[in-house]
Parts: structure tokens; C-alpha cells; sequence
């Protein structure tokens, strides 16, 4: 689509809003992405869910105590918060002591996959996609929640833990209805609209219910104490309204880039080989454990996720709202007006990245320039899978590790290759998804 608009209009042009919305400009020019960034105020204004907001604000009061969370709220009350996150969740060592549960779960994953798969063809009966979502669940809860839901043995897992991931697959399928689309909820509930709050109901509910359960442990855990455990102690209503967001940023976020990873080694084999020589040098048995240590120097996996995120991101593009008056290519545009960066147009061009449709990892690695002469030539604004700026990604640490971890025990277990005759299909609600059949096949190393 974004395609289409620019061959048609050029590198920027003008929506006007409808029923509620702002008028938005899509811009593909880095330059402009530069300007948008370097003008932003400290508090960035990303365009909120509107509906998670009105249910916090107007449904839900006595649980929320006007604490609307970090994905939904705007100005001061977003910076109070993010104030108060940023020094437990950006702070490298509170993700990296989660490293061996991570690790943990992974390896439970691979102990289902071997379960799940059919040893004459290496493919998956169950839902790979579905699969996947339970690993990303599992892991971002665990950091949540301190808590093992225990979805990696599906079976003995706990019915709420279920309930939570349905609820959170609703938010995600029915949100892009009402809060990106036009829409009239705001003059009336809708069915549609009414399901809506139904899932956020379950959400919180559950969440709240393992929240609690958690708090009964914090003082007797002899264990460091856990991302959950510091926000609690800075502050009651933050902790629940950010253990909340982190399930519902952290699931399909993680899962899509992983599965899109997955598939571009599936594509290309003789990456995924030297992926491999990497591994084994980390991992000479497959079942030693992942350490700090060990996974400090893992630059080809690392460039495989940065190249994946290259060719496919969580999504199209990012987002501001104008915070000042700006120039965009040459026009003004108003304070107020939303900006639309359109990074993967151009993440996925010749234009500013040589080669751009080759799956190359060795772009991202210094020590490649040798043999890869495009080694991170690129306009740093073209790439930006993560955000930018005081409003970026609070999961990128967790993810990244998440990622790495499910990576090395899948590629040191299994060669994986798609025997799809179509490739990986995405659609785009909230974020980009893979979608359709999962053609992957595995074979035991
Ligand atoms: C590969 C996985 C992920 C990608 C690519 C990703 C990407 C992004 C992007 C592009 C943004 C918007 C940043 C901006 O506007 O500048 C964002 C925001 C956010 N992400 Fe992630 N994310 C991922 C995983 C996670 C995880 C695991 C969590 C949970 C801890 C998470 C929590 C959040 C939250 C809470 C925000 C809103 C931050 C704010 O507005 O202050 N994300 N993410």
C-alpha cells in the first residue's frame, strides 16, 4: 500500500482525518524523520489506543487509579511513568538475571517441538504460529509476572494462563478496528466494540489475580529481586499497569520477528550454515547452558535478528504526533498533525541499502567489511525497528534475549528449511504478522 502511495504522490503527502482522527502525513524522506525526532519535546506524542485508554479511565477507575500506562498515555502522565520504568527496564543487568529462566523456557520449547513433530516429515501438526505465541508468552510473563504459567506443557498449564493469551489475541485482532480504522465508538458501543472490553476485562482480571499471587512471594524469595518486585516497590499502580502493557506489547511483537528470522535462515541455507559454525563454537554440546559468558560474542546471530528486522519490522512505519510547528520536505506542518515515518519502503530499498533484497547478516558485522562491502552504509534514521528517542522500545533489552535464546536452541538442535511453494505471508493489524501456512520443516542435527 505504502508503495503504491508513494510511486503515485512522491515522498510526502496529506490524509485528512475522519469520524475523530487527525489529519496525518506519510512522509519517505529520512530527512524529514531526522526533523520529526530532533524537535520532539520530552514528552513524544504516539498516537495512544484510544479504546485501552477509555476502558482504564472510564470502565475500570478503582483498578487503575488514572494510571493509564505507557502504550496509552500522553504527555506529563506518560514521562511520570516512564520516569519511574526507565531505571528497572532499560538498566541492562534487571533483563540479563532473567537470562537462564529464558533460557529455561527455550529449552522447554524445543523438548514440545521434538513432541510435536512428525519424525518422517519434520513438519508441526500443531499451529507453529500458535506455538510460538505460547514460548513469547511464557517468557515476556515470566519477566512480568514473576511467574511460569507453564504453557510450555500445554496440558498441566493453568486455565487462566490460557484465558490471559486469548484475551490478549482479541485485543490484538478487534484494537486496529477501533483504534487505527474510523470508527463510531466513541458515539456507541458496537458488539464488536463490546468484546473488546470483554478481553480487557480478562486482562486485567488475571493479570491482577497473578500480581497478587507474585506479591505473596516478593518478601520470602531468596532469588534477586524481579523487574516486577522494583516497580512494585516504586510504585503499586505502575508496576500493575506495566505488567499489563508488557504482556500486551511483548507477545506478538517478539513472535512475529522471530518466526520472520526463522524463515529468512529457512531461505537461506547457506546463512543458516554459518549461523551454525557460530553456534557450535557457543554451544559444542547443544544442551550446555547459555550464560552471560558465553553469549557475549554472538555477533552473526545478532545480525541475522538486525537483518530480519530490516526486510520485515513489527510495523510499516513509526509514528509522532507533530509536538512543535515542523518543515517536512519543504512544507509546514502544524503542531498537533500526526507524522508517519515510513521506514520499510525504504529499509527495503536500493535507494539506502545496497542489496536491499538480499538477506545479508554480515551487513550489520564490522569484522564482515572484508568480504561485505556493504557493511552498515546506511542513513541511521532508515532503521529504526525499536523507535526512537525518550519514547522507544522499553522491551527491546527482553526481546533481543528472548530472541537470541530461541534462536541458539533452535538452529543447534534442528536444520530448518520451508517447503512452501508461496512465501511467508504477513497481514498488518496492530503490527505485521506472519499469517497462513507455516511451511517450516526440521530435521534433528
Ligand atoms: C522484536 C520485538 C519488539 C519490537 C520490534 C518492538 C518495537 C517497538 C516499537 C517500534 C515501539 C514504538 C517506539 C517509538 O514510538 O519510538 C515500541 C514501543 C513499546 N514496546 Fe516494543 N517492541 C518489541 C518487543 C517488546 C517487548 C518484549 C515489550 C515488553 C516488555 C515491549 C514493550 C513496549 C512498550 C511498553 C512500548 C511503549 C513505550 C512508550 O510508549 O513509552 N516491546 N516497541
Amino acid at each position: 500500500m505504502e508503495d503504491y502511495f508513494r510511486k503515485r504522490y512522491g515522498d510526502i503527502l496529506r490524509f485528512k482525518g475522519t469520524l475523530g482522527k487527525i489529519d496525518t502525513v506519510f512522509t519517505f524522506n529520512p530527512a524529514d524523520f531526522e526533523t520529526v525526532y530532533r524537535n520532539e519535546t520530552i514528552w513524544p506524542v504516539r498516537l495512544g489506543v484510544d479504546s485501552l485508554t477509555y476502558y482504564r479511565v472510564n470502565k475500570r477507575p478503582e483498578v487503575f487509579h488514572g494510571v493509564t500506562g505507557l502504550i496509552t498515555s500522553q504527555g506529563r502522565a506518560w514521562g511520570d511513568i516512564r520516569n519511574k520504568v526507565n531505571p528497572v527496564m532499560m538498566k541492562v543487568q534487571n533483563i540479563r538475571q532473567n537470562l537462564s529462566a529464558i533460557d529455561g523456557i527455550a529449552q522447554e520449547f524445543i523438548k514440545r517441538l521434538d513432541s510435536l513433530l512428525d519424525p518422517r516429515t519434520g513438519r508441526l501438526s500443531n499451529n507453529f504460529s500458535e506455538e510460538i505465541k505460547m514460548w513469547a508468552f511464557e517468557s515476556v510473563a515470566f519477566v512480568a509476572l514473576n511467574t511460569r504459567l507453564g504453557l510450555m506443557t500445554r496440558e498441566k498449564s493453568d486455565p487462566m494462563a490460557l484465558k490471559l493469551s486469548d484475551s490478549l489475541t482479541t485485543f490484538l485482532e478487534k484494537s486496529y478496528n477501533y483504534d487505527v480504522a474510523p470508527s463510531f465508538w466513541k458515539y456507541f458501543e458496537t458488539p464488536g466494540f463490546k468484546q473488546l472490553i470483554k478481553a480487557y476485562d480478562s486482562i486485567t482480571e488475571v493479570t491482577t489475580h497473578y500480581i497478587e499471587k507474585a506479591m505473596e512471594q516478593f518478601d520470602q524469595s531468596a532469588e534477586g529481586k524481579s523487574v516486577l518486585e522494583k516497580l512494585y516497590r516504586i510504585d503499586k499502580n505502575v508496576a500493575v499497569v506495566m505488567a499489563m502493557d508488557m504482556l500486551m506489547a511483548g507477545m506478538d511483537t517478539t513472535s512475529a520477528t522471530f518466526i520472520s528470522t526463522l524463515y529468512f535462515l529457512s531461505k537461506n541455507p547457506e546463512k543458516q550454515e554459518e549461523l551454525r559454525k557460530e553456534l557450535i563454537a557457543l554451544l559444542p554440546e547443544p544442551n550446555m547452558p547459555l550464560t552471560e559468558e558465553n553469549t557475549k560474542n554472538m555477533p552473526y546471530l545478532r545480525g541475522c535478528i538486525k537483518e530480519t528486522l530490516r526486510f520485515r519490522p513489527i510495523a510499516n512505519g513509526n509514528f509522532r504526533i507533530a509536538g512543535r510547528d515542523l518543515v517536512l520536505s519543504g512544507y509546514r506542518v502544524p503542531k498537533g498533525v500526526g507524522v508517519y515515518m515510513a521506514t520499510m519502503t525504504l529499509s527495503n530499498s536500493d535507494e539506502y541499502f545496497e542489496r536491499s533484497a538480499e538477506f545479508l547478516p554480515e551487513r550489520w558485522i564490522k569484522s564482515a567489511k572484508a568480504t561485505c562491502p556493504v557493511t552498515q552504509k546506511h542513513n541511521p534514521f532508515v532503521y529504526l525497528p525499536f523507535g526512537f528517542g525518550p519514547r522507544t522500545c522499553i522491551g527491546k533489552r527482553l526481546a533481543e534475549m528472548e530472541l537470541e535464546t530461541i534462536l541458539v536452541r533452535i538452529l543447534r538442535n534442528y536444520r530448518v528449511s520451508w517447503v512452501g511453494e508461496k512465501p511467508l505471508e504477513y497481514i498488518n493489524n496492530l503490527i505485521l504478522q506472519p499469517a497462513g501456512e507455516m511451511s517450516f520443516k526440521f530435521e534433528k542435527l
